[in-house]
């Protein structure tokens, strides 16, 4: 099977490596097309252009940064739209209800077929096939990429209409978001109060709200490590998403507009293209501690 991939950042070079992996053809695209190199040495061909991946490919899953790159892959000169009649096309980018139901509308007006199916999960999942997929829109092409799902992820859900994956989706990195800010909060109120914030992670790790964040970026954390995995600048459109969200249906979220704020300064700080853990920093600057 034939499968287009376009968007070959932290998560797109994993997932598309795990299909090549397991004997799917995979053409790819990225913006920065050097980038596509490496997938080339796993067995992939290049395509110069969104349009030239669809053309070639039954349906092309795309993996972007935000709604905007979400809406130029598809919309702008040699993009999705030019060869789409009669092809699927799969964005398992986080972006919001709108832009995926923009995207849905433009697709089915030229002939194609939409799913979102955006992903709970990070890289090591991601490398691993054990994401969370979260799809929504058209049913018969959500089962004609079942395979691919099973490759990718551990679970597979179909919400129905286009907008429940994104809205899913940023229901959870909203609640995520919001632990990291308590977590590094508490971390630093442990280290604070002469506490070993060490320790506070095996006691953590014991009780009722242990859980594999905390588990996997307290000890990265306390080094001041933040390789990313997931970007903080990615986070942080969530968060502005998820509140839009909240906007609409007018649902106070004062916990996440808080952690918007400590994430929209740890961009203002340098951070945004470390792991979303570094908004640890923000908590120990100089103007949360005087
Ligand atoms: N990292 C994670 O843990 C997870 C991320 N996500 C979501 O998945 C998506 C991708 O995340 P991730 O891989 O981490 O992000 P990266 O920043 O690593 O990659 C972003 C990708 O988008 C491309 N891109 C950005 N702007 C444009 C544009 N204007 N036109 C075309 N391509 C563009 C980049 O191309 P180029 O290489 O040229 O810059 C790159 O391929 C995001 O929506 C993120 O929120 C979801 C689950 C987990
Ligand atoms: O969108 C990114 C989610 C990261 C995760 O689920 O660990």
């Amino acid at each position: 099977m034939e499968v287009g991939f376009l968007g070959l950042g932290i998560m797109g070079k994993a997932m598309a490596t795990n299909l090549l992996r397991h004997g799917f053809k995979v053409t790819v695209w990225n913006r920065t097309l050097s980038k596509c190199e490496e997938l080339v040495q796993h067995g992939a061909s290049i395509g110069e252009t969104p349009a030239t991946v669809v053309k070639k490919c039954k349906y092309t899953i795309a993996m972007l940064s935000d709604p905007s790159a979400a809406l130029s892959v598809v919309l702008d000169k040699d993009g999705v739209l030019d060869h789409i009649n009669g092809k699927g096309y799969i964005d398992m980018s986080t972006v919001d209800a709108d832009t995926s139901s923009k995207i849905s509308e433009a697709i089915k007006a030229k002939g194609g077929y939409f799913l979102e199916a955006p992903v709970s999960g990070s890289k090591k999942p991601a490398e691993d096939g054990q994401l969370v997929i979260l799809a929504a829109g058209d049913k018969a092409l959500y089962d004609e990429a079942l395979p691919a799902f099973d490759i990718l992820g551990k679970k597979s859900f179909f919400l129905g209409d286009v907008g429940n994956g994104a809205k899913m989706k940023l229901v959870v990195n909203m609640i995520m978001g919001s632990m990291m800010n308590a977590f590094s909060e508490g971390l630093t109120l442990a280290e604070r109060s002469g506490l070993d914030p060490a320790t506070l992670l095996d006691v953590l790790d014991l009780g009722a709200i242990s859980n594999g964040m905390f588990k996997l970026k307290g000890p990265t954390m306390l080094q001041n490590s933040y390789s990313p995995a997931f970007p903080l600048k990615h986070q942080q459109k969530d968060m502005r998403l998820a509140l839009a969200l909240g906007d609409e249906n007018a649902v106070s979220m004062p916990i996440a507009a808080a952690a918007n704020e400590a994430f929209k300064k740890a961009r203002s700080m340098g951070l945004g293209d470390l792991d979303f853990s570094a908004v640890h920093e923000t908590y120990k600057a100089p103007d949360r501690s005087s």
